[in-house]
């Protein structure tokens, strides 16, 4: 018998430490590391890593190496090195770039090229899941079991973790209740929570939708300042609005919220990628700046969801063709596309049009 955490479990637990500041351990097939989020990163747990000696390494994305004219020796990873005497303004001015244009030299930086960076990819990667700014400061250790143990750092066994964060985690229907709304009285919200720990999803069932026939659905994705404040800057409030009214008026449909707010990279994130678009990046160059890809999102977990509801074909309320194609391969049949042209205005029309031009949304 063990109460012990399974690696799902770990792996949580490192997000949680990771965004506290706490350091982790990674065990990997050839060494160990000792893993600092840069943007949690404070004054005293950095001298305490400078005073360990050794050759820490701040691990960044390749799109954010790109920006700063470093070279990515590792394909998607740049190991960059940190000096003895490199303080905290230095690595957080390397890992958000809110003062890039400001202060544009950083370097030149210094990447390291020998070893592997599979440890480094793990822990951006868990970064990123955090909602954290990817970059990470990491040094390796010589036996990280024992320093995790001295320290009570939580250690995740690298190669146990990655086939874990290969996939979704399995989501469980934990409640549905009735819920009556404007668009219909026969409302039914249903939450779901992941294993992993990470956050709930909710599907809002309108009406009864046949199991048998595509049940008209909208894979919404979280916009706190779009669906709730009303923010000019995107589409969002008026489609999740759209969606809802056309499923009530159909009598039936699902819309799936998701919490993937900012395409996955969490609201802090999205409002420094806002900060970049307003010094004058688009939405994408805005996203690669700070090191994420277009698109951190998994829709995966959309097909899930339906799959547990019982539903396997869709028609489907979108203009992202991505969409249409990650829920096909996920194993829900989209029979068809309806279009969700709704809330352009003065201030998202660049916006949109950047979507259109660069992630192919159709127009
Ligand atoms: N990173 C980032 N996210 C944004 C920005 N503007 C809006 N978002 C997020 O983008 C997502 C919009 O998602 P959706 O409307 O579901 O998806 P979509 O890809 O636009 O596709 P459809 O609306 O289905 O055509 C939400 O998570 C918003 O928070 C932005 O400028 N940067
Ligand atoms: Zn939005």
């Amino acid at each position: 018998m063990s109460f012990a955490p399974d690696i799902t479990e770990t792996l949580s637990r490192a997000r949680a430490d990771l965004r506290m500041g706490v350091p982790v351990v990674l065990s990997g097939a050839h060494g160990d590391a000792l893993v600092l989020a840069a943007e949690t990163l404070d004054a005293q747990r950095l001298a305490d890593l400078h005073a360990l000696g050794g050759a820490p390494v701040l691990a960044i994305t390749a799109r954010r190496a790109q920006t700063l004219k470093a070279v990515a020796y590792d394909g998607d990873t740049a190991r960059i090195l940190i000096d003895a005497g490199a303080n905290l303004a230095w690595i957080l001015g390397v890992a958000d770039p809110a003062d890039d244009l400001k202060t544009p030299m950083k370097g030149p930086l210094r990447a390291a090229r020998g070893g592997d960076a599979v440890l480094h990819r793990m822990a951006i990667t868990l970064a990123k899941t955090a909602r954290l700014l990817p970059a990470v400061v990491m040094l390796d250790l010589p036996d990280g079991a024992t320093f995790a143990e001295q320290n009570h750092l939580t250690r995740v066994d690298a190669v146990h973790a990655a086939p874990v964060l290969a996939v979704t985690s399995h989501l469980n229907p934990v409640v549905s209740a009735r819920l009556p709304m404007d668009v219909s009285e026969a409302g039914r919200l249903h939450v779901f929570r992941p294993e992993d720990g990470g956050e709930e999803h909710y599907a809002m069932e309108v009406g009864h939708p046949a199991r048998d026939t595509p049940a008209l659905v909208r894979l919404h994705s979280a916009c706190f300042t779009g669906d709730l404040m009303g923010s000019l800057k995107c589409d969002c409030g008026p489609q999740l609005r759209g969606a809802m009214a056309q499923m009530g008026a159909e009598g039936a449909g699902v819309l799936l919220y998701l919490n993937q707010e900012g395409r996955g990279i969490g609201l802090a994130n999205k409002m420094r990628a806002y900060s970049l678009q307003d010094q004058g990046f688009d939405t994408v160059e805005a996203n690669h700046r700070l090191g994420f890809e277009d698109d951190e999102r998994d829709f995966r977990l959309g097909a899930e969801i339906l799959k547990t509801m019982g539903f396997t074909a869709v028609r489907l309320l979108t203009n992202n063709p991505a969409k249409i194609a990650m829920m096909e391969k996920a194993g829900v049949r989209v029979t068809e596309r309806v279009p969700l042209k709704v809330g352009e205005n003065a201030h998202n029309q660049a916006y949109l049009a950047t979507k259109a031009a660069k992630s192919g949304h159709l127009l």
